[in-house]
């Protein structure tokens, strides 16, 4: 039995939250203007609207039995600022992301941005999930499948 101080391996799941600000359209380049706004209804207005988006950034691993860490939150942080805030807080996602100029800038697709450039900076394998929270009530999860 996997007691406490026994040699069993525990997996842990860290998760730091931050929030961004962003302005964005949705907009298809695959779709026709009138195709647009009838899909995208007031989030294709041309002129954009803004978010508070809210991304938790999950982890899972090896608790270290000499840290007792999956890893240190401090690099976590580190990436985070790197990958979610110098890109993406205070832009425009889509004239200023070059991903998003031909991506539709849905929240769907920015935890897919997410994912692919945390994947990027963390250690193989411990990346997660990504959650955001692009209004309290709109939530999407991406685990990377
Ligand atoms: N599958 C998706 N659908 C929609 C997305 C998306 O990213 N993925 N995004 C939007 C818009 O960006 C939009 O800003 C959402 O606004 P709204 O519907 O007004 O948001 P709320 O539901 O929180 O607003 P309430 O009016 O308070 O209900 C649309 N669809
Ligand atoms: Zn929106």
């Amino acid at each position: 039995m996997a007691g406490s101080g026994s040699a069993a391996e525990r997996i842990g799941y860290i998760t730091r939250v931050q929030s961004f600000s962003a302005c964005h359209r949705l907009h298809s380049v695959h779709l026709s203007d009138e195709e647009n706004k009838r899909v995208y209804g007031k989030c294709n207005n041309p002129n954009g609207h803004g978010h508070n988006y809210k991304v938790e950034v999950t982890v899972r691993g090896k608790i270290d039995r000499l840290t007792g860490m999956v890893m240190n939150l401090t690099d976590l942080k580190r990436c985070i600022e790197d990958v979610i805030m110098t890109p993406l807080d205070h832009k425009n996602l889509d004239k200023d992301v070059p991903y998003f100029a031909s991506v539709v800038s849905t929240t769907e697709n920015v935890a897919v941005y997410i994912w692919d450039n945390m994947a990027k900076v963390l250690p193989p394998g411990l990346l997660y999930e990504i959650k955001i929270y692009e209004t309290d009530k709109n939530v999407v999860v991406y685990r990377g499948e």
